[in-house]
């Protein structure tokens, strides 16, 4: 039997934004590691005002257990949430019962980062509850770590660690990749259509052959190469739609809606990995291609860009 007492005896609240990657590239690593820390994807993206807030409640417990409520619904599939609290459960001694609740406002399996968002404010928030005193850069590894083993992500924890229009230099987690990061203005206003989702996993596992693979790494590191010569939202959106062309993204259910963007002068792209249409657009512009995408059966999201990246939302005490 599990003996919790009534009152938390620690509370900590973390946010991390979602994150949209145009384009990516995972070439082989110069040294052979299976450390996830070196491991991930160079590429470039942007960081969403929309994410996932994790709040963490410990209590005094005869064992180590946890419970995890997504939206306030638990049993949820929550892989990456596991392996980070599993990972924090070896980093103490004394058991404690958790109870763990996800704030989601990303929907899930969009290309929208919602398995890097949930890893990293869970990982923030155990950090700080637990009192583990682990620097940011080492509590983000473990979220990193956490989508890498899961397969649900390899660039997606270092963006949102970093926030911002993001240029992915180097692969690897927070504190190894090499990141460049644009603080975009408030002006500029990201639209979102969501129409179905793909999972991560699937993808990057077996929606392409090796030979196509080696293709995309090419084309992806290209473009990582030309965004940096010439770092522009409009350049990033031409890329990053020709990318979602060579995964045939663009055939299906996102072609009309980026049809009739683009025959209006609109530029879009497919978010990675998902059936999900996003573009990045001046305030004027927003009323207009909302209008457009009104008619598509789907989640419409207008949000900002988030410039801060995941942070401690509420102290331990
Ligand atoms: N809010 C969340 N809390 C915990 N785990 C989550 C959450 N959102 C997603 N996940 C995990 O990530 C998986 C989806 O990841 P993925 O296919 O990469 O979608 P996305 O593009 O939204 O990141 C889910 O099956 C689940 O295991
Ligand atoms: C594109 C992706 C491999 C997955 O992204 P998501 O589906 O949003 O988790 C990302 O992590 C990246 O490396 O750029």
């Amino acid at each position: 039997m599990v003996l919790v007492t009534q009152v938390p005896v620690a509370v900590a609240k973390a946010y991390s934004p979602g994150h949209i990657t145009g384009f990516f590239s995972t070439p082989d690593p110069h040294i052979s590691t299976t450390d996830p820390k070196f491991l991930g994807s160079m590429g470039a993206g942007f960081s969403i005002n929309k994410g996932i807030t994790s709040t963490v409640k410990v209590f005094s417990s005869n064992e180590k257990n946890y419970e995890i409520r997504l939206n306030g619904i638990p049993n949820f599939e929550l892989k990456v949430s596991n392996f980070v609290v599993a990972s924090y459960m070896q980093l103490i001694r004394e058991p404690v019962y958790l109870s763990i609740e996800h704030e989601s406002e990303l929907p899930i399996g969009y290309g929208l980062g919602s398995s890097g968002s949930a890893a990293l404010s869970l990982s923030y928030a155990l950090n700080e509850a637990l009192k583990t005193n682990l620097t940011k850069v080492q509590a983000a590894q473990i979220a990193h770590n956490g989508d890498i083993a899961c397969r649900t992500g390899l660039g997606t924890v270092i963006s949102e660690f970093t926030g911002g229009f993001e240029l992915r230099l180097k692969v690897g987690g927070p504190g190894i990749g090499q990141v460049i990061k644009s603080e975009l203005s408030t002006d500029w206003c990201v639209i979102v259509l969501c129409l179905e989702p793909i999972k991560t996993e699937l993808w990057l596992d077996k929606s392409v052959t090796n030979e196509n693979k080696h293709s995309l790494n090419l084309l992806g590191r290209k473009m990582v190469h030309d965004l940096y010569q010439n770092q522009n939202v409009g350049s990033f959106l031409e890329m990053s739609y020709q990318f979602a062309r060579e995964y045939h993204l663009d055939e299906g259910k996102c072609q009309n809606p980026i049809n009739l963007l683009q025959a209006e002068g609109i530029k879009a792209s497919v978010a990675l990995f998902g059936h999900t249409l996003f573009t990045l657009t001046e305030r004027d512009k927003v009323r207009r291609i909302v209008k457009l995408l009104e008619q598509f059966k789907g989640q419409l999201l207008v949000c900002g860009v988030d410039n801060l990246g995941a942070r401690l939302i509420r102290r331990n005490d």
